[in-house]
């Protein structure tokens, strides 16, 4: 008998494009949505994004709440929750990077609310997703939360936003190639739950961002657009697959460990495209796609050095050594590399000398 069931939760709106911003409230109402938002945002996305939102609800006479957070911890989603309560809101709107959306979704699932996202930067591809990323002590959770019901990404304000901000975007996509890799791989040997559907739409999401890697340029909105659309896509893909494996594989791992060595270190997007490259080589040796990586990454601006991401060699290597450690996700790093191996695989790619 035929048993299998799958739940894809989706989007039903998503608004892209020039000035998009002021349609949030029409949005809402398209969605039926009543009572009071509480933006959820961080402190530069606030100036740039949540309090004009804020304002277009004022005029449409809908009191707003606002809460600002400042780090990508489930205190935050605590702090939330809290002042929803506490604010007597009916649904969400996620206004900021990757970590204000998804403390916002995280929230909005454990109240059982709607969630908008508001993209201020085209940093990541977690603003579709149903997927929240989340540091606690040596971990580093994926956990599962409300996937958006609408996305409004204004392209005006993502292409104002910082450029180094939409190269992290591309380099979050472009290391989908590794992590589908990552994905094949632990699902010949351990027999992991498999969407090639979902394999497809990421890798097909990374080859398009490539082939039209010369669109993407600074001050150019299109190339605001481009990203956009490949990171909605991505997303996607990790909705269908319920999981984020579509888009994190070890080069993930690395980027998180990298966090936790290094609170202060490069953007989640550099530091998962450097990852891509050393797993690729892993993957495939000399002659598989870790220069293909690193050049596509070159070409967008993006960093393909450890110097580039500002991070020390010592730091890489351990990350290099200890990410399997990070949760339980099997990939081409297996039981973990030894330091030889790790030094072998960064000199080789060029991320350290
Ligand atoms: N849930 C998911 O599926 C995914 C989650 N993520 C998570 O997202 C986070 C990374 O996202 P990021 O956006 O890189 O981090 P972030 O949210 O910290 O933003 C990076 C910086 O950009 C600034 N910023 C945002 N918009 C701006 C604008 N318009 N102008 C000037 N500055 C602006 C922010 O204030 C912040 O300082 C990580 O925690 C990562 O794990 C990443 C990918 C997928
Ligand atoms: O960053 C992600 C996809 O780009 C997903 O994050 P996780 O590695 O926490 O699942
Ligand atoms: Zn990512």
């Amino acid at each position: 008998m035929f048993e299998k069931s799958t739940w894809i939760r989706l989007p039903r709106n998503v608004v892209v494009g020039h000035g998009v911003r002021s349609s949030v409230v029409e949005v809402v109402d398209d969605l039926h949505l009543q009572g009071r938002p509480l933006l959820v945002t961080s402190p530069t996305p606030r100036e740039v994004a949540a309090d004009p939102v804020a304002a277009d609800f004022e005029a449409a006479g809908i009191d707003p709440a606002i809460v600002t957070i400042e780090t990508a911890t489930f205190d935050s989603v605590e702090r939330v929750i809290e002042t929803a309560e506490a604010e007597e809101v009916s649904y969400l709107v996620g206004v900021g990077g990757g970590k204000a959306i998804d403390i916002a979704k995280m929230a909005s699932d454990h109240l059982e609310m709607g969630f908008l996202s508001v993209p201020t930067a085209a940093s990541h591809d977690g603003i579709v997703s149903n997927r929240g990323s989340v540091p606690e002590g040596d971990t580093r959770h994926s956990v599962a939360a409300e996937p958006p019901l609408a996305v409004v990404a204004d392209t005006e304000i993502l292409a104002e936003a910082p450029w180094e901000l939409t190269t992290a975007g591309c380099a979050d996509i472009i290391s989908n190639y590794t992590a589908v890799m990552d994905w094949r791989l632990a699902t010949r040997l351990k027999d992991v739950e498999y969407s090639e559907y979902a394999a497809a739409l990421s890798e097909m999401t990374a080859e398009i961002l490539v082939d039209n890697a010369d669109l993407i340029r600074p001050g150019l909105e299109e190339s605001a657009w481009v990203v956009t659309k490949a990171l909605m896509s991505s997303g996607v893909a990790m909705s269908i697959a319920d999981s984020s494996r579509p888009a994190s594989g070890a080069e993930h791992l690395f980027s998180h460990q990298l966090d936790r060595l290094e609170p202060n270190g490069a953007l989640h997007g550099h530091q998962v495209g450097v990852g891509s490259i050393m797993t690729a080589y892993l993957h495939g040796g000399e002659d598989g796609v870790w220069r293909d990586i690193r050049d596509a990454l070159a070409s967008i601006d993006a960093p393909t050095t450890a110097a580039e991401l500002g991070i020390d060699d010592e730091t890489v290597i351990e990350a290099l050594t200890t990410c399997h450690e990070i949760r339980d996700r099997y990939t081409i790093l297996g039981d973990g590399m030894n330091e030889r191996a790790a030094h072998e695989v960064a000199r080789k790619t060029g991320v350290i000398d």
